[in-house]
């Protein structure tokens, strides 16, 4: 289990796993009133909480399927990036794909956040790549069955 360290200015409860074996660490908007969005509008929805991650881990903010589902609320951004270095206020940027009005309410979880590892790169310029079988086919070169 990987340590983080937390800040939380809100008064929701940490994020948290919704079963054993979940990616996702369940983020709930802190509010205090609610915000209603209306179709295709979208806003940046505070979480209250400020992170440190170890270095070599970044957390990418996904939709949860079910209000994407049954309200079309999805994350515009997804997977949204939080940089290991960032000290700010993690916030959910959602947008309602739906016909219908949606209120994100105080506590509700909106999004999820798995924290996973990354490699920084550097660059080293060739004139010629290696061969490969695909070569540069793409975009569904190799059919559909
Ligand atoms: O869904 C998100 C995406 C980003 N962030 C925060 C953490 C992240 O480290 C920072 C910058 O995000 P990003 O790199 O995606 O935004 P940018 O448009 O490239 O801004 P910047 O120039 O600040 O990197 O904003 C969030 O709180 N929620
Ligand atoms: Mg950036």
């Amino acid at each position: 289990m990987l340590n983080i360290k937390v800040v939380n200015t809100g008064h929701q409860p940490l994020p948290a796993y919704a079963t054993h074996q979940s990616a996702g660490l369940d983020l709930r908007a802190n509010l205090s009133e609610p915000i209603v969005l209306h179709p295709l509008e979208r806003a940046l929805v505070p979480t209250g909480l400020h992170i440190a991650l170890p270095d070599g881990y970044e957390a990418q903010v996904r939709p949860r399927s079910g209000l994407a589902l049954k309200h079309g609320i999805t994350v515009l951004n997804t997977p949204g990036t939080i940089d290991a270095d960032y000290r700010g206020e993690l916030k959910v940027l959602l947008v309602n794909f739906s016909n219908d009005d949606f209120v994100v309410n105080d506590g509700e979880r909106i999004a999820q956040m798995v924290v996973a590892r990354y490699e920084q790169v550097q660059f080293e310029t060739v004139s010629v790549l290696d061969e490969t079988e695909r070569g540069e086919g793409g975009y569904g070169h190799t059919g559909v069955k």
